[in-house]
């Protein structure tokens, strides 16, 4: 599927220099939405991935219909101070801003495989940050899907030694 037909390119948002891939228009195509979920499920299926992990928000959009597709759970990662019970913290920068990212402490059991999953590879902070709390946990990183890469932010170089999926690049 040429995916970049149903993904908007958005200048200056949110901020002034930033080329926005906006995967909504995606989204939108019952047809391509499935693809996408169908080839990241693929991808995924050789694996052997017990959990599904993905950071808020727009990586639950592509991890939870993989692990309904592959009949696994779903561990989310958010922001500072929304989820209820224990966490692990980590902070990370992005291509425009910083934040921290939490998880529950008991959402991973040590040696379980996961897959990470998000809409979109930039810099890659915020993957680096998810494989730091899966790390933390005990979780074995066994793949890592995206539906774009932003070839021109070199985020893979911050991700070395791990296996990506891309399903296409910019
Ligand atoms: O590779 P990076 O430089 O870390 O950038 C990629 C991240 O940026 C976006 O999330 P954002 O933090 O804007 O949050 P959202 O999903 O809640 O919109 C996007 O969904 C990725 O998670
Ligand atoms: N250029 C971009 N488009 C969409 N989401 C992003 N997250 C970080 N950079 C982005």
């Amino acid at each position: 599927m040429d995916y970049k037909k149903y993904i908007s390119v958005v200048e200056n948002f949110p901020l002034e220099g930033i080329r926005f891939k906006d995967i909504t228009t995606l989204m939108q195509d019952g047809e391509a939405y499935a693809k996408a979920v169908d080839d990241i499920a693929d991808y995924a299926k050789d694996r052997n991935i017990d959990v599904i992990v993905g950071p808020e928000a727009r990586g639950f959009i592509v991890g939870c219909p993989v692990a309904y597709k592959l009949g696994l759970g779903f561990v989310p990662v958010r922001k500072d101070g929304k989820l209820p019970r224990e966490v692990v913290k980590v902070s990370y920068g992005l291509e425009y801003g910083k934040d921290v990212l939490t998880m529950h402490k008991d959402s991973i059991k040590p040696g379980q495989r996961v897959l990470i999953t998000d809409d979109l590879l930039a810099t890659g902070g915020t993957i680096g940050a998810t494989i730091q709390l899966v790390e933390e946990l005990g979780g074995i990183v066994a793949g890592i899907a995206f539906m774009i890469e932003l070839t021109y932010l070199d985020g893979r170089d911050k991700l070395t030694g791990y296996d990506i999926f891309t399903l296409t690049q910019y």
